[in-house]
């Protein structure tokens, strides 16, 4: 996608979107319908690896999977699953560090894209030097929030700088860019 390509080192990157209160997900799937979302989504992981947990690769329509032009490297505790897994187009996989390391070798490999869910945000916080991160201007409940970025991020810039852009469906949202060195 070359968002980062100005960086020298390697992105690896986490991307995810939330209510204004940290929901990232309910049930399964994503609280809200946010089309432009989907679109930023798409256009910053194309040609680069995607990492997910197996819930994740659940909660996509099976219409999208394997997400197309992608790498999709898939965590899952179970041999079974990771059998099913590699039988539907995914790179089956048992742990993040094997995830990290499918990725390096996979196409596109300057720039690797964490997609979730909230474990393996959470185990890849300390891990990434990049998040991208839709926040949209919704208070809403769910069962899975977004990860608390530490002391080692900084803040670096929202786009629209000030304020919100508005989605076709009224919907308000921006989208804020972080680093850890
Ligand atoms: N900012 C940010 N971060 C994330 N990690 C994720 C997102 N947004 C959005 N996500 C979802 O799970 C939601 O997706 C979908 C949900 C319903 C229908 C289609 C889709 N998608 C259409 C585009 C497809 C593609 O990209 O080809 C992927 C599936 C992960």
């Amino acid at each position: 996608s070359g968002t980062h390509a100005g960086r020298k080192e390697p992105v690896l990157g986490l991307i995810w979107a939330q209510s204004s209160n940290g929901v990232i997900g309910k049930d399964g799937d994503l609280p809200w319908h946010l089309p432009e979302d989907l679109a930023h989504f798409k256009r910053t992981t194309k040609g680069h690896p995607v990492i997910m947990g197996r819930r994740t690769w659940d909660s996509f329509p099976a219409r999208f999977r394997p997400l197309p032009g992608r790498t999709n490297i898939v965590i899952s505790g179970s041999p079974e699953r990771r059998e099913e897994l590699a039988a539907s187009g995914a790179v089956a996989v048992g742990s993040l560090e094997d995830a990290l390391a499918e990725a390096a070798s996979s196409p596109g490999s300057e720039e690797v894209w964490i997609i979730g869910g909230g474990e393996i945000f959470r185990n890849a916080t300390a891990l990434a030097n990049t998040a991208v991160v839709t926040v949209i201007d919704l208070e809403t409940d769910g069962d899975t929030f977004a990860p608390k970025l530490g002391p080692g991020w900084t803040f670096d810039a929202t786009e629209p700088a000030e304020g919100w852009l508005t989605s076709s469906n009224g919907t308000r949202y921006r989208i804020a860019l972080w680093t850890q060195q």
